[in-house]
Order: structure tokens, then sequence, then C-alpha cells
């Protein structure tokens, strides 16, 4: 089985002894076409390169495994050497299943692939792909960590009968937090304020690069889901005017509890905002949404944050927005790929932050998705209304 993955947040992920290239021998797979969790190949080597500086630091995927007369088992791909919060994971997950590791999984393929009813997409962006749901004829669910699922064909999941759970209750604070965060980073140039402070002699002439104030400005929130809302719910504190475009109005009272304003066009929302923040699942439709065109609609002075998905922006559009000062500055926790090629032009740029995916990566925030999920996990399995189920469009 090729297995792979980034965690966010910056723990490694790659199973201890993995094989990237599913070929190596005395895994169990021999004679067999492993079943693949396949990630973009920039990502694969960034995994392969934090196999060789930290082995079994995190583990990718656990799928559940039915033992008679005890709890159920977990497989987890690799659980040896996990500290801190992965530990703590492991511990609740041990309250509800027998945790088993990838080793012993592979070792027993016929056995186990049988059984296994439930796999944890844990922290870490794998396809799961046609191939690896054949090899698990009795998989009844799939429970991301994490609110988006746009690494995962959910129609061909469910041709297989199978389930895909994800995690939106967890995710929502600390993915706005973060959205601030970079709104009042990027406004007040805290990452160029730090470089200086922390180059030595240098003097503090900061009139050479003065910031923006968010107090009492403009942000405009594309996609008013529950993260967005909660965005609304900062900014308001901020005394900010709030526009927001989304394909379904709020009700009346969502919209004064926050004094949020409805922008039936998102162009109105674009050419009015100091800040435009984007918060929308990446769909065909969201696909490129803001390219060449949104972003000469944006005012000069303006500010665009993107704690959704990369591929919402097309990056290519924003560089030479960035680059010709068509707006201010950006302020990306996601891009395409992540991470970015070291030579990609946006990391070129001193008008832009981008931080690593980290909306979710918070001790608390990890442990509130695994309580999810395992939740998700049981329904499915006991035949239960599902807390958080995810349908294929
Ligand atoms: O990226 C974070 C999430 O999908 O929850």
């Amino acid at each position: 089985m090729r297995i792979s993955g980034r965690a966010r947040g910056g723990t490694g992920a790659f199973p201890t002894g993995g094989d990237p290239t599913g070929e190596r021998a005395g895994t169990g797979w021999q004679g067999h076409r492993r079943p693949s969790l396949q990630l973009p190949q920039d990502r694969a080597e960034e995994c392969a390169s934090f196999e060789e500086t930290s082995p079994g630091q995190c583990f990718v995927v656990i799928a559940q495994v039915m033992a008679e007369g005890e709890l159920p088992a977990v497989l987890i791909l690799d659980i040896g050497g996990t500290h801190g919060i992965l530990e703590d994971i492991a511990a609740l997950l041990k309250k509800h299943f027998h945790l088993i590791t990838m080793k012993e999984f592979l070792g027993n393929k016929e056995e186990m692939r049988k059984k296994i009813q439930s796999v944890y997409v844990f922290e870490c962006r794998p396809t799961i792909d046609r191939e690896l749901l054949e090899s698990l004829p009795n998989l009844k669910v799939i429970a991301n960590s994490g609110v988006g699922v746009d690494h995962l064909d959910l129609k061909m999941i469910s041709s297989f009968g199978v389930k895909v759970t994800n995690t939106p209750h967890a995710v929502a604070d600390p993915t706005a937090d973060i959205g601030m965060a970079l709104m009042l980073a990027s406004a007040r140039r805290l990452v160029e304020g730090c470089h200086i402070a922390l180059s030595p002699g240098t003097k503090y002439f900061a009139v050479d690069w003065l910031g923006v104030e968010v107090t009492r400005a403009t942000l405009g929130i594309i996609g008013m889901g529950s993260i967005g809302y909660k965005v609304a719910q900062r900014a308001r504190a901020f005394n900010m005017r709030i526009l927001y475009h989304n394909r379904n109005r709020r009700r009346k009272e969502e919209e004064e509890a926050v004094g949020a304003h409805y922008c039936a066009k998102m162009e109105d929302l674009l050419q009015q905002s100091d800040f435009v923040m984007l918060v929308v699942n990446l769909t065909p439709e969201t696909h490129k949404l803001i390219g060449k065109k949104e972003l000469g609609l944006m005012k000069p002075t303006a500010t665009l944050i993107n704690i959704s998905r990369g591929a919402v922006i097309d990056q290519d559009a924003l560089v030479e927005a960035l680059q010709n000062k068509v707006i201010r500055a950006a302020a990306l926790d996601v891009t395409y790929p992540e991470p970015l090629p070291r030579d990609h032009p946006l990391l070129h740029l001193n008008n832009i932050i981008i931080t690593p995916h980290i909306g979710t990566a918070t001790v608390h925030a990890t442990r509130m998705m695994a309580e999810e999920a395992i939740a998700n996990m049981l329904a499915v399995l006991n035949d239960q209304p599902i807390p958080s189920e995810v349908f294929p469009k």
C-alpha cells in the first residue's frame, strides 16, 4: 500500500518503515498490487523527507477492524513513536477501538482487510482510490478529520456503499481565528516587523513601511457558512463594516446579530471591501473563483485573505496582481499545491504572508476533530443517526 501524507500543523506524517513505492519486500503485499493512498508528487516527496527526519512521528490513516469478543480494533498506519497530541488521540481512540499497527495490518492482509469497517483520515490529504476501496470489501465509513473533503472522490466512494463524514464543529473557531490572525498580521505587517526586530542592529524606522488598520475597515466575507459566520462575530468586535456573499442569504436575525450586509453580487463586495476573506468550500463552482477580473475589481488598497482552499484563487492572476500592486497584499493559509515549490513566484513577493495550512492546527482542535470523527465512525457502525455525513453532489 502506498501511504503518504503531510500532516497539517507541522507534524510530519509518514508511517514508520513507510514504503512510498509500495515495492519493499516483507510487508505482506507481495504478489498483489497495493491499493494506494496517493498524494501529489510534491507532497509525496515531502513525506519522504519527513520519513528521513522524523520517522513515525505521526500516523496518517486509521482503519477500524472488528475483532470478536473485544473492542473493535483500529488499525493505525503508524502509531509507533508518536508523541504529544498524537498519543492523546490514540488514547481517545483506545476508549472505543483496539489499535493495530500498520505492520500488523500488512502482515495479516487477507484477514485484516476483510474486517476493516472504517478508515480515519487524520491530518493529511491522501486520495483514497478505487483500488484501495476494492481491497476493503466491508468498509462502511471514511471519517475525515477536518471539514474540507475536496481530496476525496465522494461519488466514487459512495458507489462502494461507503459513507464519508467530516468534522465541521471542531474546525470553525480555530479556522476563524487564523482568518483574523492573517488579516491583522498582513494589515500591520507583523512578519516584516518581526524580521526587523530580530535583525541585530537594524534601526526601527516603521514609517517606511506603514500598515493599514483593521478597526472600522470593511471586511467582505465570501462564503458565510459556519466558519465565515465566526469570522463575522470576531470582526464585529473590531467595529468592522461586514459584507458577505453567499449562495444562500443568512436569516435576518443572524445578519443582525453580527451586523452583516448581504451582497447578492460578489462584484459589489469586491469593490467595497478593504479586506476580502475567502471561506468557501472548494467545488467545481468555486474553483478559481477569484481571478484576474475579480482582483481587478478590488481596491488597490485591499488585502485578499484565503482560509479555504488554494485552488479557489487563480494563483497566476494573484501573482500578477501583487506584482503590479493591483491589490495591496495577500495573506494565505492555503495554496495550490501545498507546499508551493521553492521557485514559485508567490514565495518571492514582499506583499504576501503565507502560512502552511494551519487553520485547525491547535491542540484543542486536533482533539475535538478526533472526538467528532470517532462519534461519526461509531454512529455509522452502530447504524445510528450520523452527526456529520458528507453527501456527493
Ligand atoms: O483545512 C481544514 C479543514 O478542511 O478542516
